[in-house]
């Protein structure tokens, strides 16, 4: 059996905690069978080769009577890099448990068992569902709502260093005061207003007017605002994906390649991926 999980690219500017994009990089586990202990085998850094590792941590969370499964695990997701890979980590060990203790999750479960992990929802929910997902924790339930695709591709500026969630969000203000909340709240809302519209150019705006996190953020990123103003010489919308360092280019596909060349002529040396939405979440091969 084969689980195989997309990355995420949360935030897309204003909807910070609440919006994110599964995008067409894939983590990968594949069950080899019964283990005298927790093996798996990966070429990810020093992630725990054992059941301290986050995929099982999260499928023994789920279903603690699971027996010790050697397991291979693959993943072009870079970890620890704005692109939802503990999310999809989670939603592994999720749908791992979910087959090997055959509980039936509907994938609206799914979501709310992998918010409540990971303790916000917009990298887990387009992870588990595929596509656009615009959501929230409310009254111990998980709501959300799938926008329209946007038809654009989405160029990843993958930095070579990693920046943890928890250091991307010690850098944010503990209170925003009472109109600054309101003015941020409200471009968010029109931002998924014209999602749903489809109105790409007001989209590109507010993408680029967030208020709630990319402004304290930039100084750990350095390359946002250069890259940014390159794409604005394509038409193209720049956010800061997820907790970064990764920075996210939404760009008419027959940009795409000059907009490239463009970042390399800066000297902008580090990966880049064009990726597009995943639209199918987290799907299981049984071959
Ligand atoms: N394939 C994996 N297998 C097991 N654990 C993983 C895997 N990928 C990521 N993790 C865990 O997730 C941690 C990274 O989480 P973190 O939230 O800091 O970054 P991210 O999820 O890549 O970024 P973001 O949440 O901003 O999109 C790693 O340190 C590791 O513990
Ligand atoms: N919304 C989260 C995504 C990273 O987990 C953040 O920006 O901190």
């Amino acid at each position: 059996m084969k689980i195989k999980v997309p990355a995420s690219s949360a935030n897309l500017g204003p909807g910070f905690d609440s919006i994110g994009l599964a995008v067409s990089l894939y983590l990968t586990v594949t069950v080899k069978g019964a283990a005298k202990e927790w093996q798996i085998d990966h070429q990810l850094g020093d992630l725990p080769h054992d059941k301290h590792n986050m995929i099982v941590q999260t499928a023994l969370q789920v279903a603690p009577q699971l027996s010790h499964q050697h397991l291979e695990v693959s993943s072009d997701i870079p970890v620890t890099h704005g692109l939802g890979s503990s999310s999809s980590a989670i939603v592994a060990g999720i749908e791992l448990a979910n087959q090997l203790a055959n509980l039936k999750l509907t994938k609206a479960a799914m979501v709310e068992i992998a918010s409540q992990i990971e303790g916000h929802s917009d990298n887990v929910a387009p992870a588990i569902l595929g596509g656009l997902v615009v959501g929230t924790n409310i009254d111990q339930h998980f709501d959300a709502v799938e926008a329209p695709l946007p038809p654009y591709d989405f160029v990843a500026y993958i930095p070579a260093y990693s920046l943890a969630t928890k250091k991307a969000r010690a850098v944010l203000p503990r209170q925003l005061d009472y109109h600054s909340a309101i003015h941020a709240s409200a471009v968010a809302n029109t931002l998924v207003a014209a999602l749903f519209k489809q109105d790409y150019s007001l989209v590109s705006e507010l993408m680029e007017a967030d208020n709630f996190h990319e402004q304290y953020r930039a100084q750990l990123v350095p390359e946002l605002m250069p890259i940014r103003q390159v794409g604005h010489v394509y038409g193209a919308t720049t956010y800061l994906s997820g907790a970064g360092p990764t920075v996210m280019t939404m760009i008419t596909p027959d940009k795409t390649v000059a907009f490239i060349e463009a970042l390399r002529k800066k000297g902008l040396s580090d990966r880049i991926e064009v990726l597009h939405p995943d639209r199918n979440g987290v799907v299981v091969d049984d071959q």
